[in-house]
């Protein structure tokens, strides 16, 4: 069934290959996190789709066109830049688990638009599509549904039943329809970058900038290194609910964050952050320096885990309204002190760091 948004802006959402804008030119790809090596995969669609047309004189057309409507087109039309991705993650797919997420889809949707991606394909990860022989993927998926005219994609792609197909057999199959691939190198972090664990899930890494690389960097704290490897600040985004209303009564009011259910939460413990508030009536927004504590607050008996941030020499009411938070340092471990008083203490030592690291950032 078509499913069609425009999800509060300038990307069009689709989870169906009916009703596409077409033709397109595709970057294929699970993009969790839109990282570095991500946007290198996606930037040759970019301005290949802005700046050039098909033509409908058979200029830049597929020699194959599979329904041959292509050839009787007689005006220009846009190439319209595209994300084509799986929705859920095939991992989510076959485990049956939920996978936490480094750009849940609203966030994605944020991150392709800000590059200048025109359209998200979701295609839906199920037993039909994960069966499909690499030529029924690209004649059936890519050719018909897509009316692709070029394709990008990075070099460790994997494609069709059983992941059997990969970039170079992509290259191979596409080219019997007249559409070039390009095919990306990995993008690799430089000896420059600080990355201390050179593991990811046991494994030792090449140096490439991946996925799971982020999401390890984050669980061990290692925000300007996610930094780095993500091309922006990874940030937390959500609306004020309501606490247990203890942190007023020690000074330190905290507005408590409601995250995505799949958002990927970082280690717990306390950052140095900006935050950002989303006013209704202001159309920029505005920027202010804060503590968060991600955790399970055992000086009070906490039973949930919560994300909470204060924000700096501010009083004001933020229920109900959107923050997004900016990681820029992990300060400490969350602690059990023995007492409010305790606890209250080594928040102002917190915010006296916090300020500290935020205004020595450049
Ligand atoms: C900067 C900061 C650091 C915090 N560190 C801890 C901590 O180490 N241990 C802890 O139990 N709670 C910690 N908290 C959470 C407080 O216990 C919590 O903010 C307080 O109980 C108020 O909760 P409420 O928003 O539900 O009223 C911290 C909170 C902030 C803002
Ligand atoms: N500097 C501040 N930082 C964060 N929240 C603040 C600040 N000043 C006032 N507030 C308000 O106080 C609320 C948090 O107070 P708190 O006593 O911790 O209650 P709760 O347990 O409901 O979070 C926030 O949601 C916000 O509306």
């Amino acid at each position: 069934m078509l499913n069609l948004s425009q999800n509060g802006c300038s990307v069009w959402v689709a989870s169906s290959t009916e009703g596409l804008l077409t033709p397109t030119a595709v970057a294929l790809g699970k993009f969790d996190g839109v990282h570095l090596g991500h946007q290198r995969v996606i930037q040759p669609v970019l301005q290949p789709a802005r700046g050039e047309e098909r033509r409908g004189n058979g200029e830049n057309l597929p020699e194959h066109s599979p329904d041959g409507e292509n050839s009787l087109a007689s005006a220009t039309e846009h190439i319209h830049s595209t994300v084509v991705t799986f929705h859920p993650h095939p991992q989510e797919f076959f485990t049956g688990q939920p996978r936490s997420l480094l750009t849940p889809l609203d966030e994605k949707v944020q991150q392709l638009r800000s590059l200048g991606v025109e359209q998200l394909v979701l295609l839906p990860f199920d037993k039909e599509l994960s069966a499909l022989s690499p030529e029924d993927f690209v004649e059936k998926i890519l050719v018909q549904q897509l009316q692709c005219q070029r394709i990008s994609v990075g070099q460790d792609f994997c494609f069709g039943k059983k992941r059997l197909g990969t970039a170079q057999d992509l290259q191979l199959l596409a080219a019997n329809y007249d559409i070039p691939v390009t095919i990306v190198p990995l993008e690799t972090y430089t000896n420059d970058l600080p990355i201390e664990s050179g593991c990811v899930n046991g494994k030792p890494t090449d140096g490439r900038i991946s996925t799971s690389l982020i999401r390890e960097t984050l669980e061990r704290g290692g925000i300007p290194q996610a930094t780095l490897l993500l091309g922006r600040p990874y940030t937390l985004t959500g609306i004020v609910v309501q606490g247990q209303q203890l942190g007023r009564t020690i000074g330190f009011p905290t507005a408590n964050l409601q995250l995505p259910k799949d958002k990927f939460v970082p280690r717990q413990g306390v950052y140095a952050v900006r935050v950002f508030t989303h006013s209704e009536t202001a159309n920029a927004a505005t920027q202010r320096l804060g503590v968060m504590n991600i955790g399970n607050r055992p000086t009070v008996d906490g039973t949930n885990s919560s994300v909470e941030v204060h924000l700096l020499d501010w009083v004001g009411d933020l229920y109900g309204q959107t923050l997004t938070v900016q990681l820029v340092e992990f300060l400490r471990p969350e602690q059990k002190f023995p007492s409010l008083e305790a606890l209250k203490t080594q928040i102002q030592l917190d915010c006296t760091v916090a300020k500290q690291v935020l205004t020595a950032e450049p």
